[in-house]
């Protein structure tokens, strides 16, 4: 039996405008998408029993991801908050239900997933995790990864979901324009590499109670000095455009966010915004160098409580390997 294997990465929004609430229950959203090297591992295998069986676990381990949270594990129990899905409310298992069901496939898959994104962090760790499974469910029953069709199954998963299968091209962009609910997307050819300090506090949001606490603007601003930035890969200039509108709600739920948010930015980095509907923050770093030295420096003062890593934009689609067996 074939073993295929990827590492699906998070995201982060750049800009985040909500210029509409829609009667479906959505938003329409205008957002600039960035993948980045903090990442899940996946390794699915087709087997015989018409059911997907999945498995789940903390990467290096639960005890080290508490432990930088600050959550007790001593009595044996996975914190409350580190509690992964593994029924059918897991995206994945979603996804490739949804997949078999598209393509008639009566046999079904077993699933290993390595978690180290956190949930509920506006990071899209489980939208990826579900695009990506699509994406090995597909090479394994020889469909093409641009098959308008895999979009349309990852679009009923969540808004998240497709921009994590990269268009399906053998070069994926790193990042994306999404418009309508998230689910329309634009894959921009020019992102210049940029280096994060990616920040965790040790809760999660949901994202359908942030969307709720919304006010549209009467005035939505538009993307288009963002994107035109991004294009002469002007720093300053993307900095200064970067907003999300999601963080007056994602502070108004948790106001401790914007302690958060001023740590970093008291260690240089600039800008310092909420992803999604949070709970993550991020901070621009100038160089690989100056990211490094903050997490340190950062790790002195924030832990226990605050998961912090350095990431760079990477391809939002990841490779899939075979293993042949
Ligand atoms: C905040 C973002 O992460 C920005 O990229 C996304 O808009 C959220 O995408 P997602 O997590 O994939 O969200 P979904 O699973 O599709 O929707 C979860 C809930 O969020 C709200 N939701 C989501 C997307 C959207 N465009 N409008 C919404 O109002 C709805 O209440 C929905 O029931
Ligand atoms: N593959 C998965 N990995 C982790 N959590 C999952 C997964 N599938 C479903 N969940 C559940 O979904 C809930 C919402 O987490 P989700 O991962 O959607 O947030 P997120 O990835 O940060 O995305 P968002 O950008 O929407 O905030 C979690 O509380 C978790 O119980």
């Amino acid at each position: 039996m074939t073993v295929v294997r990827t590492s699906p990465p998070a995201k982060l929004n750049l800009f985040l405008e909500i210029p509409a609430r829609r009667d479906d229950g959505y938003h329409e959203i205008d957002t600039v998408m960035v993948a980045i090297d903090w990442r899940d591992e996946l390794e699915i295998e087709p087997i015989p029993q018409g059911r997907i069986e999945l498995t789940a676990s903390w990467l290096p381990s639960v005890e080290s991801i508490a432990g930088e949270l600050g959550l007790d594990t001593s009595d044996g129990r996975v914190p409350e908050l580190l509690r992964i899905p593994t029924d059918g409310s897991n995206l994945v298992v979603r996804a490739l239900d949804a997949f078999r069901a598209t393509f008639g496939v009566k046999t079904g898959f077993r699933v290993r997933l390595g978690k180290r994104i956190p949930a509920g962090a506006g990071m899209g760790g489980a939208s990826s995790d579900a695009a990506h499974a699509i994406s090995c469910a597909a090479q394994i029953h020889q469909i093409d990864n641009s098959s308008r069709v895999l979009h349309e199954i990852a679009a009923s998963i969540g808004s998240d979901v497709p921009f994590f299968l990269g268009g399906g091209g053998p070069e994926s962009a790193v990042a994306a324009r999404a418009t309508g609910r998230g689910e329309r997307l634009l894959p921009l050819q020019i992102c210049p590499l940029i280096h994060f300090v990616v920040a965790y506090p040790s809760v999660s949001l949901s994202t359908a109670g942030v969307y709720a606490q919304l006010n549209v603007p009467q005035h939505p601003v538009g993307s288009a000095s963002f994107l035109q930035a991004m294009d002469r890969e002007d720093r300053e200039s993307m900095g200064r455009a970067m907003m999300n509108r999601l963080s007056e709600p994602a502070l108004k739920i948790l106001p401790q966010l914007s302690e958060l948010l001023e740590s970093l930015w008291q260690c240089g980095l600039q800008p310092c915004q909420l992803t999604g509907s949070g709970s993550a923050c991020f901070g621009i770093a100038k160089d690989a160098e100056q990211a490094k030295d903050i997490v340190k420096r950062l790790k002195t003062e924030l832990q226990p409580g605050v998961l912090l890593r350095v990431a760079r934009t990477v391809p939002a689609a990841t490779p899939i390997e075979i293993e042949p067996s």
